[in-house]
């Protein structure tokens, strides 16, 4: 069986190591265009098998936090060019993260100071990332969102095909399809935030429709060895819920199997949390995916350590494992689990805005170590 450090194929791009960097919001990208800083914290990432970008809106309406870099405008798609030009000239390779909101957002960060839009008019018991006047930051209560009407679905799908193009056109090496932690996708997915009455809404096969169209036109788009997907089953994030997740999500990834996809993405339990909040039966995932065909890297992440990740790939568990806290305050560490050395603390103070501290100033090992 494969190790951890071992290189892996995923699409048609031969991965060094089976090392993900998971995506990480971190709300340092003012006017949602990507600086010289994110340049020199992505680089600093390059060893990663795959670094995946944080989330990254498709779209101004997209958006749910401040500061975050998007894939919507012209300058951004320039500030992304610098970043993957310097993760590949460092030998990484690197996908972005494509995210909509839907409801977790607040009305500031909306186009014309506009309700978010949701599945359902259903308002999330969750908070979400501003600036205020006066430019501190703030994590307030989210604003009550609308329904989308039918007839905007396809324009948001049209939103993520031009993201995945720009997405191509900006350097990255495939991208990543957010339907996981409760954002836009997952709200369709989930009984309790979509109580929609149309063909997106009831049964498991209309609220898995939307998720399986935006995966259909992005692939249509770049092609499926450029795709790929995050789900999170039982995550409570952003106020996620679902009476009976697991016929949902093998249903879901049973008709992903269709698409050959670059990789799937599973977050086991709650995001950032327990990792047994809730039963579920990630093997029989898997397991409900491959019998489909699906022929996907199978990336697992939250709350993996050295040992657990090592373990999960030997076993056969997933392909790859992803690290969120960790590349947060180890630039290096893929060679620090390689060589199993101490690992720097992440601190929680500067996860989200500010500037290089607690960002691009953490220490990697001296060379001679
Ligand atoms: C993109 C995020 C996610 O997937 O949960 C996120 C957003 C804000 C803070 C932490 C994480």
């Amino acid at each position: 069986m494969p190790s951890l450090f071992d290189p892996v194929t995923l699409g048609r791009t031969t991965l060094s190591n089976r090392i993900a960097m998971a995506p990480l919001t971190r709300n340092r990208s003012p006017g949602a265009v990507p600086n010289d800083l994110n340049v020199t914290y992505y680089e600093q990432r390059a060893s990663a098998g795959l670094i995946i970008t944080e989330g990254t809106p498709i779209t101004q309406q997209g958006q749910g936090y401040a500061q975050v870099p998007g894939l919507y405008l012209p300058e951004a798609v320039e500030g992304w060019k610098r970043v993957t030009a310097a993760v590949h000239s460092a030998g990484g390779k690197i996908a972005v993260q494509l995210w909509h909101v839907g409801r977790v957002s607040h009305t500031t960060l909306q186009p014309g100071g506009a309700a978010p839009v949701a599945p359902s008019a259903i308002r999330a018991k969750s908070k979400t990332y501003i600036i205020n006047d006066d430019g501190t930051g703030a994590f307030v209560d989210t604003s009550e969102p609308r329904a989308l009407e039918l007839s905007e679905i396809p324009g948001i799908l049209e939103d993520y095909r031009r993201a995945a193009r720009a997405a191509v056109e900006a350097g990255f090496d495939a991208v990543e399809i957010h339907a996981a932690n409760g954002y836009l996708i997952d709200q369709f997915l989930r009984a309790d935030t979509n109580h929609r009455t149309d063909d997106y809404g009831g049964s498991i096969e209309n609220r898995t429709r939307f998720a399986l169209e935006v995966v259909k036109t992005i692939v249509d788009e770049i092609g499926a060895e450029r795709t790929g997907i995050r789900i999170s089953p039982v995550t409570p994030a952003n106020d996620a819920s679902d009476p009976d997740p697991q016929p949902l999500f093998n249903h879901l990834v049973e008709k992903l199997a269709a698409y050959d996809l670059a990789f799937i993405h599973v977050i086991e339990g709650a995001t950032g949390g327990p990792r047994d909040n809730l039963p579920f039966d990630w093997a029989g995932l898997k397991a409900a995916y491959r019998a489909k065909g699906g022929k996907a890297v199978w990336i697992v992440n939250n709350g993996y350590d050295r040992d657990m990740a090592i373990e999960a790939v030997e076993s056969g568990h997933a392909d790859m494992v992803a690290f969120g806290k960790l590349f947060i305050s180890n630039p290096d560490l893929v060679r620090r689990l390689k060589e199993n050395a101490p690992l720097n603390e992440a601190d929680r103070n500067t996860f989200y805005g500010g500037g290089a501290e607690g960002y691009t100033n953490y220490p990697t090992l001296a060379l001679s170590a």
